[in-house]
């Protein structure tokens, strides 16, 4: 018997990075399975329809490649000939489970050294998450060969993670989170909701790899907590297949790990937002959305805008105030210039490519180019 998580918040977030094992997205018999990958993209379509942006990084074609061909194949130009077989019957697995239209992203170690390939990665990454779609991003097991891989999927999804910018990183495993010791072979085993660093201790937390699906296991999900962290990224790891843990996700609630991040960046973008000169701009919002603001640390949507002062451009810094009276709740860089804003000023994310005819993203001011002041300011 394993014990159970306790429930704990979890701080907002609005671009995300899932990374979905090979040992949930297989059935008893090494077969690519839908149980498991069903409630995930569920919860990806729920993260999006809050207006959150998610990529996923998805193992599981070496896995789906071996259920198509009998006997076993385990040395490395094998896998490499599985991942190839595997890759397209692992992307439809989730096409088939979501709306919008999944991309392959295929990355290596070479794609991410060499500079101009990490930035053509990152624009493409950006645009499509722009365009509404779901990357999909896997190690391309076909051309890494040892020395020229990333290692496993958890370290890929923390290298991913920098790369777009995310602020958490998800990682479903098949059990609740870490434990203090294997969660089935140590009777004493304990979880652990909280690890503010990856020391060498909790790194023997983690005993070897994973089954004979995978290649990470627990070692390898703390490797890549340790780096998100690093990067100012907080990890949560929880169960993938435990459904109470997943709906607790949309509420910005975690049963299972958090590794928080080391948080200098926010604290240094924070002091950046807050001493920025002011374009002069003033957005009015709603209780609803100061609401929001302040209590949930929401990004500003248009519904929640009543009125735009001033003019100003795409990423000006503005003052938000309160629909009447002249009280600064908050300021922050807008991603629309102030006569598109007046245009979509109260009407829904998705309504404004409808009216503007093109799209900066679902918020007009990003949670992460705001900085709360005053009173809001003590919540968040
Ligand atoms: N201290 C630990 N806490 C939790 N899991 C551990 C620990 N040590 C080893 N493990 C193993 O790691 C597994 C979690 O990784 P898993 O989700 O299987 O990996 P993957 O995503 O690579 O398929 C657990 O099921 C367990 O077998
Ligand atoms: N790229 C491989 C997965 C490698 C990997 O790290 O697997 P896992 O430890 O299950 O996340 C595949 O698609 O099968």
């Amino acid at each position: 018997m394993t014990f159970p998580f306790p429930e704990q918040p979890l701080p907002t977030w609005r671009r995300a990075v899932l990374k979905v094992g090979s040992s949930l997205l297989t059935d008893g018999k090494g077969r690519l399975g839908k149980r498991n990958a069903a409630a995930l993209a569920g919860l990806v379509s729920r993260f999006r329809d809050q207006g959150r942006e998610v990529l996923l990084v998805s193992s599981g074609a070496v896995a789906a490649g071996r259920g198509l061909m009998a006997g076993k194949r385990n040395g490395l130009v094998q896998r490499q000939a599985l991942a190839a077989l595997g890759q397209t019957p692992m992307l439809s697995l989730w096409q088939g489970l979501v709306e919008q239209p999944v991309a392959q992203v295929l990355l290596s170690h070479d794609d991410l050294r060499n500079r101009r390939r990490y930035l053509n990665a990152q624009a493409t990454l950006r645009e499509l998450l722009r365009i509404g779609a779901l990357p999909i991003v896997n190690e391309n097991d076909t051309v890494a060969v040892d020395e020229l891989k990333l290692g496993d999927n958890d370290n890929l999804a923390a290298v991913v993670a920098t790369l777009v910018d995310a602020d958490m990183l998800l990682i479903a495993t098949d059990t609740g989170g870490l434990y203090t010791g294997h969660p089935t072979r140590d009777p004493d085993a304990r979880p652990v909701p909280r690890v503010k660093e990856i020391t060498p201790g909790i790194m023997r937390m983690a005993q070897g790899g994973a089954g004979t699906l995978g290649t990470g296991g627990m070692s390898t999900k703390l490797e890549a907590a340790s780096k998100a962290a690093a990067a100012d990224i907080g990890t949560a790891l929880f169960c993938g297949h435990d459904e109470v843990a997943i709906s607790a996700l949309t509420h910005d609630r975690l049963r299972g790990t958090f590794i928080p991040p080391h948080g200098d960046r926010l604290v240094a973008r924070k002091m950046w937002l807050r001493h920025t000169p002011p374009s002069g701009g003033v957005v009015r919002i709603d209780d609803g959305a100061a609401e929001a603001l302040a209590e949930r640390g929401a990004s500003l949507l248009p519904g929640g805008v009543v009125s735009v002062e001033g003019d100003f451009n795409c990423s000006a810094m503005v003052d938000v105030t309160c629909a009447q009276g002249r009280k600064r709740l908050a300021r922050g860089l807008v991603q629309y210039q102030s006569a598109d804003l007046q245009r979509i000023a109260g009407r829904h994310s998705r309504e404004i490519e409808a009216v503007l005819g093109f799209h900066n993203g679902h918020s007009v001011i990003r949670r992460e180019d705001m900085v709360l002041l005053g009173a809001a300011a003590a919540v968040h």
